[in-house]
């Protein structure tokens, strides 16, 4: 075990127990209550989260690469500093799909545990994860196609309620920038086609399936087909977004500054075409809901900072 875990002390409440595995690239942590949380440091990607019986509540494709070859298919990829490709956008237009803070190697910057005073019968600690991402640390291929001097650090907060994931980037440099954010969450689901997402209604997307048309939402979003959205939803980021299953919650969504929601589903003819996407049917199992800034660019001044955060509970 690494130094970093942290070990029940006799006559103290059980505490996290933090790992460090797989040749120092992974970080995994174990509440008391059960809950556990797995981070690869490859792109601080969170690639399982499981509720206190073990429930994955996650999907990750079995035939994502872990070893840093690509970015992951499936967990919690971080997209940082651009959504998708922007050819039009001069600073960004030579950056890869969904930028490089996913094929990025994070730094584990360290854990912090706490425990609620009212705590009695039953423990209700919770951890925090930090890595880091800077400038500084960018391999020299990235640094030649996006040359801002920047540090992030991305926080993964796994309590007994839910898993809390949250970035603040920080311009460290002389020149401004501009970027984008989403947190790209694959949910586990049992039955695509029971599903209902709620909270987007009223609200205006942008359908990227048919070529970038801005349509109106009415009524629960429901998954029929290859379905790839940006919504900014109407209510605005402090109401969730709600993922039924067969009329019962199975997940909620709670933004903190991020204003839009990517819904994504490849539906059978793109998960077919994509390599690192197995089993093939997986699309039945999965919806992407992914809290992000990337309707617009935010621009960082010299010594700003974006900050934005996302809560998924079941
Ligand atoms: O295959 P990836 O680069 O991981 O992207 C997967 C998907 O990410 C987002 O949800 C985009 O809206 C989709 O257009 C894209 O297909």
């Amino acid at each position: 075990m690494h130094p970093a875990a942290l070990a029940s002390t006799p006559g103290l409440p059980p505490q996290p127990q933090v790992n460090i595995s797989h040749a120092n690239s992974r970080v995994s942590a174990v509440l008391p209550t059960g809950e556990s949380v797995e981070v690869l440091l490859f792109g601080a990607t969170v690639i399982s989260w499981k509720d206190r019986a073990g429930n994955e509540k996650l999907w990750l494709s079995d035939a994502a690469k872990l070893d840093g070859s690509k970015a992951v298919r499936g967990g919690i990829p971080l997209v940082f500093p651009v959504f998708g490709t922007a050819p039009d956008h001069a600073a960004t237009s030579k950056l890869p799909q969904h930028g490089f803070a996913r094929n990025s190697k994070w730094e584990f910057l360290g854990k912090s545990s706490s425990e609620s005073a009212s705590s009695t019968s039953h423990s209700d600690a919770s951890v925090k994860l930090d890595f880091g991402l800077s400038s500084a640390t960018l391999d020299e291929k990235t640094k030649g196609l996006w040359p801002y001097t920047f540090s992030a650090i991305y926080s993964v907060t796994l309590t007994p309620e839910g898993l809390s994931t949250g970035i603040v980037i920080t311009n460290d440099g002389k020149e401004p920038f501009d970027c984008q954010v989403l947190l790209h969450t694959y949910l586990r689901i049992n039955d695509i086609t029971k599903v209902k997402i709620t909270g987007l209604e009223d609200s205006k997307y942008i359908d990227k399936v048919v070529g970038a048309q801005t349509k109106s939402q009415s009524g629960a979003v429901t998954i029929t087909g290859e379905t790839d959205r940006v919504y900014t939803p109407a209510k605005g980021p402090s109401s969730p977004v709600v993922v039924t299953e067969g009329g019962s919650n199975a997940f909620s969504i709670m933004r903190d500054n991020l204003k839009d929601v990517v819904v994504w589903n490849p539906w059978a003819e793109k998960a077919a075409g994509m390599g690192d996407f197995e089993p093939k049917s997986g699309f039945k199992n999965m919806i992407c809901v992914e809290a992000g800034s990337v309707r617009s660019w935010t621009s960082l001044e010299t010594g700003d900072a974006f900050e934005g955060a996302q809560t998924l509970s079941y």
